[in-house]
């Protein structure tokens, strides 16, 4: 069992003091690849193409492309910076449209630009590793409230990536599931999560590290492992939570959840507040990716005109699916009755 410190060595991101350093993830679990950037056209770049994916993670990413924006752009004699700097947000806020933590970051940060008129970079600095900082700190306290809940869980299901990969470290649901490994060594499953497989690529790497022993599944034997009684919880991240409680996540999590009540499983959702969106009322409303066709299609598809794909990354479970929805500030049950306007007045 590694230590937090240890769990530390395998960040998404790494701020630097003066560029932010992202792990390239298309390329795990074979190699470990690092790119630097210094501009915030890099960052959203790198947002867009996935090198850098998972909300929260989404979220500091784009909060740190504001400050390398300043960085390039800030100077007394410059009248026009600000004008340049929300060039920037704007583009990195057009970089995934699913992801609500995203444009929580880049609100933050312009709520705290706004207010300045001397040298902004010390002040946006601090709030971009306060985003960085909190989202850690809200991934181990959501740990152990989800560690409470699963106290006789039996076995667990997840998908796609929820770990440090996707977040500032640690993760959302497989910080849960960290927590709860090490308190009770229990049976973890992995979903492959296709097309894009974050979780035979991703969430099995990080479980390898931990030294957790995985299973991987394919997609398609979740309702068999579901009927076998091996698991009796699926426990995924968000994207996005409406007010009454439905979640945007990774394409493949509303046939879990559906699949889940047909076979007396339960479903914890675990996803800091910046995840909940409070200008939603419900999940009818969230806007949801569609990515290329080539990450679906095989290469010698590319020019048949007769064969298409369509690419969805992104789906909504009804808040009547989910038996609790995990945050740092506490646990909305039954979410299907009272939504989660709870968590986020609190
Ligand atoms: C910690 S939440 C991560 C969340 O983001 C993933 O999507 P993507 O890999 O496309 O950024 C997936 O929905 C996860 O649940």
């Amino acid at each position: 069992m590694t230590t937090r410190q240890q769990q530390s060595a395998v960040l998404a991101l790494q701020w630097t003091g003066h560029s932010l350093r992202v792990l390239d993830q298309r390329q795990l679990p074979d190699t470990i690849n690092y790119d630097e950037y210094t501009d915030a056209q890099g960052v959203a770049q790198a947002i867009a193409s996935m090198r850098v994916r998972g909300a929260p993670a989404i979220g500091i990413a784009a909060a740190y492309g504001v400050v390398l924006s300043v960085n390039q752009h800030y100077s007394k004699s410059n009248s026009s910076w600000q004008q340049q700097v929300q060039t920037d947000i704007t583009t990195l806020a057009n970089s995934r449209p699913t992801a609500v933590n995203l444009f929580w970051a880049l609100t933050q940060m312009k709520s705290v630009l706004d207010g300045q008129s001397d040298d902004p970079l010390p002040t946006i600095l601090a709030c971009a590793k306060k985003i960085h900082a909190d989202d850690i700190a809200a991934n181990y306290k959501m740990g152990e409230l989800g560690a409470d809940v699963l106290a006789n869980a039996t076995g667990i299901l997840t998908h796609c990536n929820t770990g440090a990969l996707a977040t500032g470290g640690y993760g959302t649901a497989l910080g849960v599931i960290r927590t709860v490994y090490a308190r009770n060594p229990i049976k973890i499953y992995a979903g492959e999560t296709r097309p894009w497989l974050q979780g035979q690529r991703l969430t099995v790497w990080e479980l390898a590290q931990d030294e957790i022993p995985v299973t991987l599944i394919a997609d398609s034997a979740a309702a068999w492992l579901m009927k076998s009684g091996a698991i009796d919880w699926v426990v995924v991240g968000a994207d996005r939570i409406a007010l009454n409680g439905d979640v945007a996540n990774k394409i493949g999590t509303y046939s879990l959840a559906v699949l889940a009540k047909q076979h007396d499983v339960k479903v914890m959702v675990v996803a800091p507040t910046s995840t909940i969106d409070g200008a939603i009322e419900n999940g009818d409303q969230i806007e949801i990716e569609q990515r290329q066709q080539s990450e679906l299609l095989p290469d010698c598809y590319t020019d048949n005109t007769y064969v298409s794909a369509w690419n969805p990354v992104f789906d909504v479970t009804p808040a009547g699916l989910i038996s609790a929805i995990v945050t740092e500030r506490g646990v909305a049950f039954n979410p299907g009755v009272n939504g989660v306007v709870g968590l986020i007045e609190a």
